[in-house]
C-alpha cells in the first residue's frame, strides 16, 4: 500500500483498466514504465498462465498477467524487480512487489497440493480453492528477523556468498515452525556467528519480496562469544567502527535502515526514515 496504489481483489471478467505483465525475467516495460493500457496488452498474444485482478493505481483498477515465457511486443522489454528497487519511483516498486508475490504464489498453486486438481481463484478473497477437497490456499509470506548486533561504537557486520562484492551487512534468517521471533533471531545468530545477545528490541519491519520475505527488524546488543562464521551461509563476519564501515546494502533495504539508524543515534546525527 502507498498514497498512489491500494491493494484489492478484482474480477479478471470485468473490462478495461491497467495490467502489468511478469514472468522469470521480470516485468515486461516500454518506455513508459511497467503499467500498460490493459486493452492493449491483451491483443498482444501473450503466453498468459493466468490473470488476477490485484488492486487500484491512481484509482485505476490494474491487472497482473503471468506469462509462461519471456516474448517481449516490439518495443519492449523485461527488468526484473530489484531493478525497480533500487532506481524505480516507491509507489511504483510497492505496486511490483505485491504483483511479483502474487505472480509467484498463482504460479505456483494452479494446482491442489494435497489431492492434486486444478485450482480456481476465489472472487472476493486472495485465494486459490480447489473444488474436489475444498482446500484454500492463500499467498505465502516467509517471516524473516534481521539482526543488528552492536558494541558500544562497533557493529557487526557479515557477508554472504550471495552479496554483491564487498558489500556486509546485518545477520537475517528464515523463522522456523514452532518458534517466536526472539527465539528465531538468537538461533540464526548462534549458527550463522556462534554470538550471544542479550537486550533484543523490536525496530521495525519491511516487506521483502524475494520472493516472499516479510522482514522484522530488531537491534542486539552483543552478550558473549568469540565470532564463529557458518560454513557455506557467512564468508566473512567483523566488528566495524561506526566511523569506518565497509560497503553497505541498498539505501531501501531494511538493513540499511538499522545500520544508519544506529549509526544515526551514536553520531547525534538526523535518524533516517525506514523506507516502506
Ligand atoms: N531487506 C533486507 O534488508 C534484507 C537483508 C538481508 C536478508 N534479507 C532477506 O531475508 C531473508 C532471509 O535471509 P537469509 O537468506 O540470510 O536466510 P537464512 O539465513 O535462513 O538462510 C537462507 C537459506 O534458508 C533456506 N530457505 C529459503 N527459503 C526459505 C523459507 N521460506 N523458509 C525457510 N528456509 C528457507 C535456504 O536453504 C536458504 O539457502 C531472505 O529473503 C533475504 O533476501 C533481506
Ligand atoms: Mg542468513
Ligand atoms: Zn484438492
Amino acid at each position: 500500500m502507498s498514497a498512489r496504489w491500494t491493494t484489492a481483489v478484482l474480477d479478471p471478467n470485468t473490462p478495461g483498466g491497467l495490467a502489468v505483465a511478469h514472468c522469470a525475467e521480470g516485468f515486461l516495460v516500454d518506455a513508459n514504465g511497467a503499467l500498460f493500457p490493459r486493452d492493449w496488452l491483451r491483443r498482444q498474444d501473450l503466453d498468459v498462465v493466468c490473470e488476477h485482478g490485484i488492486g487500484h493505481f491512481d484509482g485505476q483498477p490494474v491487472f497482473l498477467l503471468e506469462l509462461r515465457s519471456a516474448q517481449a511486443p516490439q518495443g519492449c522489454s523485461w527488468r526484473g524487480l530489484r531493478q525497480f528497487m533500487l532506481e524505480g519511483d516507491s509507489d511504483t516498486y510497492t505496486l511490483l512487489g505485491y504483483a511479483a508475490q502474487i505472480a509467484t504464489w498463482a504460479r505456483e498453486h494452479r494446482f491442489c497440493g494435497s489431492c492434486g486438481q486444478a485450482m480456481v481463484q476465489i472472487q472476493w478473497e486472495r485465494a486459490m480453492y480447489c473444488a474436489g477437497c475444498e482446500l484454500r490456499s492463500y499467498p505465502r509470506i516467509s517471516p524473516s528477523m534481521i539482526v543488528l548486533i552492536t558494541r558500544g561504537d562497533e557493529i557487526l557486520l557479515a557477508r554472504s556468498p550471495r552479496f554483491v562484492t564487498g558489500v556486509y551487512s546485518t545477520l537475517a534468517g528464515f523463522a522456523e515452525p514452532g518458534e517466536s521471533a526472539e527465539d528465531c533471531l538468537v538461533r540464526e545468530v548462534r549458527e550463522e556467528v556462534a554470538l550471544e545477545v542479550k537486550n533484543l528490541q523490536y525496530v521495525g519491519s519491511q516487506c521483502w519480496p524475494f520472493p516472499h520475505s516479510m522482514m522484522l527488524g530488531f537491534h542486539a546488543e552483543y552478550a558473549g562469544g568469540e565470532i564463529v562464521m557458518q560454513a557455506d551461509e557467512i564468508e566473512d563476519a567483523q566488528w566495524f567502527s561506526v566511523h569506518a564501515l565497509p560497503p553497505l546494502p541498498a539505501g531501501r533495504s531494511i538493513a540499511r535502515y538499522l545500520i544508519d539508524l544506529y549509526v544515526a543515534r551514536r553520531l547525534g546525527l538526523a535518524e533516517p526514515v525506514l523506507p516502506r
